[in-house]
């Protein structure tokens, strides 16, 4: 083991209050708003394929001129209530959103740069009304912040020099104030997600990562900080140089989910997949015919496997320039949402079963319960759904999660596996079925092992 200064604070998952409900909420909803949503993935009429919020390097557009936005930032359909509305409805249980993204705008009336909300002609601290809105329909509120900063001066990509290495460290400066400011003025602030930290100027201080969680921790106690933040004594990130998680939980998977056989180890860590609904979109974009447009059904089968695993499922919106929310995303919150309204005892609060992933779906199991839940996304042709259980766990009475009357038989095969009869019929959404089970007395042994 290597001694570390700046490596991980502690091991295991925390168990306090605020991470127990951090992780009980299961669902979140990401949201990516900034100057880059006024373009939209447009400039000069040329449509850039890139990530939207990517426009001012992928136009190569001059600072000066991106900066400018700021002038046109005027969202005339803009109602906070409405948002929180729409995600209380999807079923979130929080929401991320970017404070500030790698093109350095402010949401809030930051008094560290004045490129911020105060100089649009909007003026007002848009974020309050956005973190007021969401609590007030009992959605807790984290916050994204960029390191990488395009429109401060002192940002850099690397420390080439005594000039660089002077002016990166006015910039982290600059940085930990605008982030004392957020946890200080918008104190029912549950979690900070950190982003642009993959640069070698960050991965050289990580003293820093570690000062800025301190910070946040000793203004806001109990404030949740993802990997993504933290670099160690050698730049190692999300994982420290000895291999142990640093921050609260992993921010790793971007667009990707880990794989229930291979990843299973993630169970043992708090984590959570933050996803697009393009391809790789996750400023606003005016065309999404430029790439898939995931459904509402393939959201939710990333949102069960996520909790099947024992991890967070955060979906991004791009709300545009104007404030109004695009029809495939309000499509995806109500569809998402009516199952949610039916369903979502298998989500929230829900983690890993410590059961063998079947291919008809995913297992999660509520803290503490006796109660096992299925979530079919594929029904077998034989209508047999097979599981395999631990030893001593023992299968008694099934139903449908919303026909607890009708029995679903459930058939013991042979030592530790079952087979549930799911009635053959056309199912058009995922269906749930509630197990009892028994961890109590070790199976009888009542079955012959084959003599090899
Ligand atoms: C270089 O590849 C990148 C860099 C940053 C990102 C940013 C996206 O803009 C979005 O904020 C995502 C959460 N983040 C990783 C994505 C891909």
């Amino acid at each position: 083991r290597l001694e570390l200064k700046y490596g991980a604070q502690y091991t295991g998952k925390r168990t306090d209050a605020a991470m127990n409900k951090w992780r009980s909420n299961r669902f979140g909803q990401f949201i990516h708003w900034g100057l880059y949503a006024i373009p939209g993935g447009v400039w000069n009429g040329k449509t850039y394929n890139y990530a939207a919020e990517f426009l001012k390097s992928s136009a190569h557009i001059s600072t000066a001129t991106w900066d400018s936005l700021m002038y046109k930032f005027n969202p005339k359909k803009f109602n906070a209530k409405e948002w929180a509305k729409m995600a209380k409805k999807m079923g979130v249980k929080y929401m991320t959103i970017t404070t500030k993204h790698h093109e350095g705008f402010c949401l809030w009336p930051s008094r560290y740069t004045d490129f911020n909300i105060s100089n649009t002609p909007y003026k007002k601290d848009i974020l309050k009304e956005i973190v007021d809105a969401y609590n007030a329909e009992g959605i807790d509120v984290n916050f994204y912040y960029s390191v990488l900063d395009w429109h401060n001066p002192d940002w850099r990509y690397d420390i080439k020099s005594k000039e660089d290495s002077i002016a990166f460290r006015r910039y982290l400066d600059f940085a930990e104030n605008q982030l004392k400011e957020l946890a200080t003025n918008y104190p029912t602030v549950k979690a900070f997600w950190f982003d642009g930290t993959w640069d070698a100027s960050v991965k050289k201080n990580g003293w820093w990562t570690l000062e800025v969680e301190k910070m946040l921790k000793s203004v806001r106690p109990g404030v949740i900080i993802n990997s993504r933040l933290r670099a160690d004594d050698y730049g190692s990130r999300h994982k420290d140089s000895n291999g142990e998680l640093m921050g609260d939980y992993e921010s790793g998977y971007e667009r990707r989910l880990p794989d229930p056989v291979k990843d299973i180890k993630v169970t043992s860590w708090d984590w959570e997949a933050c996803m697009t609904i393009p391809e790789n979109q996750w400023g606003y974009h005016q065309d999404w015919s430029i790439s898939h447009v995931k459904s509402p059904l393939e959201l939710l089968e990333m949102l069960v496997h996520a909790t099947s695993m024992g991890g967070n499922f955060l979906l991004n919106f791009g709300p545009k320039g104007d404030g109004s929310i695009r029809s495939e995303e309000q499509n995806i919150a109500k569809t998402i949402g009516d199952w949610m309204a039916v369903n979502g005892q298998v989500i929230y609060n829900c983690d890993y079963a410590g059961l063998k992933k079947q291919d008809w779906g995913y297992f999660t199991r509520e803290k503490g319960s006796n109660q096992l839940n299925m979530v079919i996304f594929n029904v077998p042709v034989s209508g047999l759904l097979h599981v395999d259980v631990p030893k001593g766990m023992i299968l008694k009475k099934a139903h449908f999660l919303t026909t607890p009357g009708q029995q679903i038989k459930v058939e013991e095969i042979a030592k530790n596996q079952y087979l549930l009869h799911m009635p053959i019929k056309l199912y058009t959404s995922p269906q749930v079925i509630v197990v009892e089970c028994d961890n109590g007395k070790e199976n009888a042994n009542k079955y012959q092992d084959a003599k090899t």
